[in-house]
C-alpha cells in the first residue's frame, strides 16, 4: 500500500493547495464540484484503508461526539482587550501619548484594522498541526473548542509550511457573514426554531455548540489578527508582516488591512472603512490601529486595567535638598 499512501499524501496536498487558493487568496483554481470529487477520492481511500487516515487529514473536520461539556483552557499570554477612541480628538491623544512615551517626533506607521465583531479565539498549531483551539473567555481561561473550530473551513488543519514554527499561537475573530446569518434564521424560522438577534450571537451560539456537527452547518469564517505564542520561528519585525507571514501560511486574514503613515492616513482610513461598512458582508464594530514596529510594541507595553473607582493624587515631586 505504499502506492496508496502517496496517492493519498498526493490528494490531502492537492486539496490543501486548493483550499488556501479559494479560502484565503478568494482565487479558487477549479470549480467546486472538482473539489468536491478530490475530496470525495479521498474518502474513498481512507474508507478503504483507515489505518491511514491522520488528524490533519482535510476529510477530517467534523470527527468528534458530541461533548457533554467543555473543558477549561489557560491562556500562556492573556488575551487582552483594547482601549477605545470615539473621536479624532480620542485618537489624537492617543499617538499624543505615545510619541510623548517614546520621547520621539517623526511621523509613526500604523497598521489599521477593520475590528470585526464576532468571537476572540485562540488557535494553537504544533509542527504546523491545528492541536488545539479555545475561545477568549474571560481572557485568562477560555472554553476548549477544537472540535468545533475544525470545522470551519478557512482555517487550515495543517500549515502550509515544509519548515513550520514548533509552536504557533494564532489570535482572531470568528464571525458569521451576512449570508450565512440571514440563511441561518430562515432556517430557524421555518422549524419553529429560536432565531438570533445578531450574527455575533450566532456565531457565539454557533461555536459553542456541543455537537460539532451544528457547528459545521454554521458557515462561521476566522480573520486572524495577531500572533500569541511562536517557538521555533524569527518573526518579522512588524505587525503587518507578520500578518502576511500567517497568509503565506494558509491563515485568513482580513482583506481591508491597510498600512497608514502618520494621524491623518490613519483618519483617513477610519472614515473608508466606515464608507464601506455597508458593503463587507460582515458585522464591524470599528477599526484597531496599532503601531505597526514591534519593537515599539514591545518598548509600550500594555497598561493593566487600574481601577476606575481609585486614583491616586500626589503631592508635587519634592524639591531635593541639594546638600
Ligand atoms: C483584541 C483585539 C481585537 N482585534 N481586532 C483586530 N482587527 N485586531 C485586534 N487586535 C486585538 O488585540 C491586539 C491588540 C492584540
Amino acid at each position: 500500500t505504499q502506492i496508496i499512501s502517496q496517492q493519498i499524501e498526493q490528494l490531502r496536498q492537492q486539496l490543501r493547495y486548493h483550499e488556501y487558493q479559494y479560502h484565503v487568496l478568494d482565487q479558487p483554481q477549479i470549480p467546486d464540484a472538482e473539489y468536491d470529487r478530490l475530496l470525495n477520492q479521498l474518502k474513498q481511500l481512507e474508507a478503504e484503508h483507515p489505518q491511514l487516515i491522520s488528524p490533519d487529514s482535510p476529510t477530517q473536520r467534523v470527527g468528534a461526539k458530541p461533548l457533554v461539556g467543555f473543558r477549561q483552557i489557560t491562556h500562556e499570554l492573556p488575551m487582552l482587550s483594547l482601549d477605545n477612541a470615539f473621536s479624532d480628538q480620542d485618537f489624537y491623544a492617543f499617538e499624543r501619548r505615545i510619541q510623548e512615551r517614546l520621547g520621539r517626533v517623526e511621523e509613526l506607521t500604523f497598521c489599521c484594522e477593520p475590528k470585526l465583531d464576532g468571537l476572540a479565539v485562540s488557535i494553537l498549531y504544533l509542527n504546523g498541526v491545528l492541536s488545539q483551539a479555545a475561545t477568549r473567555g474571560d481572557g485568562t481561561t477560555g472554553e476548549d473548542i477544537t472540535s468545533n473550530i475544525r470545522t470551519i473551513r478557512n482555517i487550515p488543519l495543517q500549515l502550509l509550511s515544509d519548515t513550520p514554527p514548533a509552536r504557533l499561537e494564532v489570535r482572531g475573530e470568528v464571525f458569521m457573514p451576512h449570508q450565512a446569518f440571514e440563511q441561518l434564521n430562515q432556517d430557524a424560522l421555518q422549524h419553529g426554531q429560536k432565531t438570533f438577534a445578531n450574527p455575533r450571537n450566532a456565531a457565539a451560539g454557533s461555536l459553542r455548540q456541543l455537537d460539532p456537527k451544528i457547528t459545521r452547518q454554521r458557515h462561521l469564517s476566522l480573520n486572524a489578527y495577531s500572533i500569541g505564542i511562536s517557538e521555533g520561528v524569527e518573526l518579522p519585525a512588524t505587525h503587518y508582516a507578520r500578518l502576511q507571514w500567517l497568509k503565506s501560511l494558509g491563515i485568513p486574514i482580513n482583506n481591508e488591512i491597510r498600512l497608514c503613515q502618520g494621524s491623518a492616513e490613519v483618519l483617513k482610513y477610519y472614515q473608508d472603512i466606515a464608507a464601506k461598512r455597508d458593503q463587507l458582508g460582515y458585522d464591524i464594530d470599528g477599526t484597531v490601529l496599532k503601531v505597526n514596529a514591534i519593537a515599539l510594541q514591545e518598548q509600550l507595553g500594555f497598561v493593566a486595567k487600574a481601577p476606575r473607582w481609585a486614583i491616586a493624587y500626589k503631592f508635587p515631586a519634592q524639591e531635593q535638598l541639594t546638600l
